[in-house]
């Protein structure tokens, strides 16, 4: 059996007396787009903030490739692997889409000018840009070194996925990356995970969108009081099951919670 690319056991975060992750577990397994899915204030965003550096838990262990991690910072996941598109993006609008994608992580000219100058190989950086935009279908985008203000929402949820895919080298976090967004733009950008999948890249995505996670998750965890409460099959239950379970309207069937 394959082993889970990511896993997390027993995590727990407590914010004063509220308790946001308690006990919660986690499995992310390669190739997979896994959805996790749960009521406002189930604690969904504070276990993708542990599994991204974002926040350290309280308790609990999370492994990545069967090692223990433990990140003390967004910077720290990033460099082992794991890229997270926030809800809020975390583009500069003022910035050119080239500069965005590079954002924190620039190409330096190479020798005397970078080192000591730290100029900008910005002719590296366009064409790295515009090689990964285009192998994920984005290239409707037609100048590189345009604002990323006068993209369209979409348009600006492409270049972010497209940045997490082009970085990431484990696994892609998105939150709610179609929340925003209208029918056609989320249309595109649901084309793009799948693509992101297809390159074999597992992918967590986090949504309140049945719809949008009954058509592209492979495996839904559902998260319920701070823990996961079980792990469906989308081909095995339907949208209302899956409401039920997140809210507790209906208990889970058994096999699904010794998932
Ligand atoms: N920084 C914080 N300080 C205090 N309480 C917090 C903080 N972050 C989260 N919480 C609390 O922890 C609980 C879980 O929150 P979390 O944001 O993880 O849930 P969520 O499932 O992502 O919710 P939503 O779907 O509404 O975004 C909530 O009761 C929330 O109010």
């Amino acid at each position: 059996m394959t082993q889970p690319l990511l896993t997390a056991r027993g995590l727990v975060k407590r914010y004063g007396r509220v308790t946001a992750l308690n006990q919660a577990d986690f499995d992310l397994y390669p190739g997979e787009i896994l959805a996790v899915i749960g009521d406002n204030g189930a604690g969904k965003s504070s276990l993708i903030k542990a599994i991204s550096g974002a926040i350290r838990p309280d308790e609990g262990e999370i492994r990545l490739d069967g090692q223990v991690v433990d990140f003390r910072s967004p910077m720290e996941a990033r460099e082992a692997g794991i890229e997270t598109v926030y809800q809020n993006l975390a583009l500069s609008p003022a910035l050119s889409i080239a500069d965005n994608m590079f954002l924190g992580r620039e190409i330096r000219k190479p020798g005397f000018m970078g080192q000591y100058l730290k100029l900008l190989d910005r002719q590296a950086m366009e064409r790295i840009a515009r090689e990964k935009l285009s192998e994920l279908g984005l290239m409707t985008i037609q100048n590189i070194s345009q604002a990323v203000e006068t993209l369209s929402g979409g348009q600006r949820q492409g270049v972010a996925v497209a940045r997490a895919a082009a970085f990431g080298s484990k696994l892609v976090i998105m939150d709610e990356p179609t929340a925003a967004l209208g029918v056609k733009e989320s249309r595109r950008v649901l084309e793009l995970i799948l693509d992101v999948k297809s390159r074999g890249m597992p992918i967590v995505l986090i949504s309140h969108n049945m719809p949008h996670v009954f058509e592209v998750a492979d495996r839904i965890h559902v998260h319920r009081l701070g823990r996961r409460l079980c792990v469906i099959d989308p081909k095995q239950h339907t949208m209302s099951d899956a409401v039920a379970f997140m809210t507790g309207a209906k208990a889970p069937p058994p096999e699904a919670m010794a998932a």
